[in-house]
């Protein structure tokens, strides 16, 4: 035999080489030999070859000393291709024949080995739960059954087993008892299905979840066995009180309501026959007629109502302001030209309001008040309805008067004047306000004392609200100023909130009221400080007086 060649630089352990050598050597030659009979390298098989073949036990001890294993596992890394493709082979037959230590060097083979090994241990536990009768704890076995998959169901199986003890301490109802056989029995068949097949985990895992119980009956035990009676539902009444209809609103019908009408349509045409029918029922007196049943029964003339048109006073869609020309751009449009090329408002016709506003006085007494000198233009009215923002909107200078939608911003008399030509007095409102009662009294008789004292005071102003109308001190001072002969005239202020046919419907109504007056001025103006609207014509009624009144 030629002498096995030494490892570079193995001089000192130089015999252990070479038995090493001689081993791996002889190994060779046995595979050639054997083929692939140590392909399984079982070692029980390797020892017998040794055995046999060399009697080399000496070789082992001497290899038990550490110095060898570097041969060994030099041999068995030598070990050719084909040799462990014969190698895998015959470690799957190595599966009926049991284990080994060589067979850990096969991760997979031994996986899937001790994959059915498992499985047969729980088929037994399976078989011993059915013999001992503990098997019938159907909550328990069901939830193994439907967690079960394969070989994990049987030890799951086992892990319940524990609890079926338990459980089965106080069972002595016979119909859950047979059904927690049938149960029990259909886990073992699985469990014994799965032992023998090992492979068709998935369908038995489906077959016991089509038998899965359903999660009711696992209330029907406690953990001792005691019988707990489900949680009551919400018992739904069968038949539900049959709720009481819903009282029809019998709506009133107001035959003087033309509201609805269009401004053009007006007068409009009534069913005499269903208008009286409805009054009798609703209306048997005139006398019982509301305040806005009266109001919508008023009928204004044609001049007034082709003036509301012509001015587009009352509320209005942009886009009819459009339409007529008007640049709702700017602030207040309808007090402009219309069709004007201008970016801004046209200059003021009138050349008085196209000066400068000017406060020079205020006063909350008599004897506070400024030397007549120019003739003066009151605008009276209750609180809020418009005066300071009229003063404003007249001379286009926004902001000089203070406004507020507070009602008693202004709480004394307050003198502007236009360039020495004509006095603007802003007169503190009556009526309600944010005020003490004593503080509103003396308001209301300084404007009273104003309004019959004051010389040179060439009109009032007596500002209405369009929508609410006069009030009763608004006659107060229509009195007062006609016992005083005071000329005044009505403004109707904030025509913009309104309908246009109610706005002419106002005008009327205050134009009958004060027919038989002497003092009064008409006609009755319509504005509105926020369109616009009317401004320009309270402007030229004003104007006149400016220019034919000399101080
Ligand atoms: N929609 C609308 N609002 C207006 C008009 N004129 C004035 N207002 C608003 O009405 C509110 C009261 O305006 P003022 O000018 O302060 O009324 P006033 O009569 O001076 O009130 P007192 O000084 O408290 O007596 C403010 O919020 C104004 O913006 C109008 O023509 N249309
Ligand atoms: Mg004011």
């Amino acid at each position: 035999m030629p002498q096995p060649k030494s490892a570079p630089g193995g001089k000192r352990n130089g015999g252990s080489v070479r038995i090493a050598g001689a081993r791996s050597r002889s190994r060779r030659e046995d595979d050639k030999g054997k083929g692939a009979k140590f392909g399984g390298w079982n070692r029980s098989e390797k020892r017998e070859e040794h055995k046999g073949r060399q009697g080399s036990m000496g070789t082992r001890g001497r290899r038990s000393d550490g110095v060898p294993r570097v041969g060994v596992k030099k041999s068995v890394s030598a070990t050719s291709e084909p040799e462990r493709r014969k190698r895998k082979i015959s470690d799957d037959s190595w599966d009926d024949g049991g284990g080994g230590k060589s067979s850990a060097k096969q991760g997979f083979t031994r996986k899937s080995a001790s994959t059915v090994t498992r499985g047969k241990y729980s088929a037994s536990k399976g078989d011993r739960l059915k013999s001992q009768n503990l098997d019938g704890d159907d909550s328990y076995s069901g939830r193994s059954n439907s967690k079960a998959s394969g070989i994990s169901g049987g030890v799951k199986g086992r892990s319940v087993h524990g609890k079926n003890v338990e459980a089965s301490k106080g069972k002595k109802f016979g119909e859950s008892t047979e059904f927690r056989r049938k149960k029990g029995g259909t886990k073992d068949v699985s469990l014994d299905e799965q032992a023998v097949d090992g492979k068709n985990s998935d369908d038995s895992s489906s077959i016991t979840e089509e038998k899965k119980p359903r999660p009711r009956l696992t209330r029907v035990l406690d953990r001792t066995g005691k019988k707990v009676k489900p949680a009551k539902k919400d018992v739904v009444p069968d038949s539900e009180e049959p709720t009481p209809k819903k009282k029809r609103k019998r709506m009133k019908l107001d035959p003087y309501d033309t509201s609805n009408k269009r401004i053009d349509e007006f007068p409009p045409k009534q069913d005499v026959s269903n208008a009286e029918k409805v009054q009798e029922k609703c209306a048997p007196e005139e006398t019982d007629m509301s305040i806005n049943a009266k109001f919508r029964a008023i009928q204004p003339s044609p001049s007034i109502l082709s003036y509301v048109e012509d001015n587009l006073l009352g509320r209005r869609r942009l886009n009819e302001i459009k339409n007529a020309g008007y640049n709702v751009k700017i602030s207040a449009p309808l007090d402009n030209v219309p069709f004007s090329t201008y970016t801004e408002h046209e200059r003021i016709e009138e050349s008085v309001f196209r000066n400068k506003l000017e406060f020079f006085a205020a006063a909350k007494i008599s004897s506070s008040f400024p030397p007549p000198t120019i003739p003066e233009i009151a605008f009276a009215g209750v609180s809020n309805v418009g005066k300071s923002s009229l003063l404003n909107a007249l001379t286009r200078q926004w902001g000089i008067v203070r406004t507020s939608d507070k009602p008693g911003l202004t709480q004394s008399i307050n003198f502007f004047r236009l360039a020495s030509k004509l006095s603007l007095v802003d007169l503190p409102g009556y009526g309600f306000a944010y005020a003490k009662e004593e503080v509103k009294e003396s308001w209301q008789e300084l404007v009273k004392e104003y309004v019959s004292t004051r010389v040179g005071l060439e009109r009032v102003c007596l500002l209405v609200h369009t929508k609410r109308g006069m009030k009763p001190l608004d006659y107060e001072l229509v009195d007062l100023m006609e016992k005083h002969k005071t000329p005044y005239q009505i403004v109707l202020t904030k025509t913009d909130l309104v309908f246009p046919i109610d706005v002419a419907r106002r005008a009327m109504e205050i134009q009958e009221s004060l027919r038989k007056n002497k003092s009064v001025v008409n006609p009755v103006m319509m504005v509105s400080s926020k369109t616009g609207a009317g401004i320009r014509n309270l402007r030229g009624v004003l104007g006149k007086l400016a220019r034919f009144i000399k101080p």
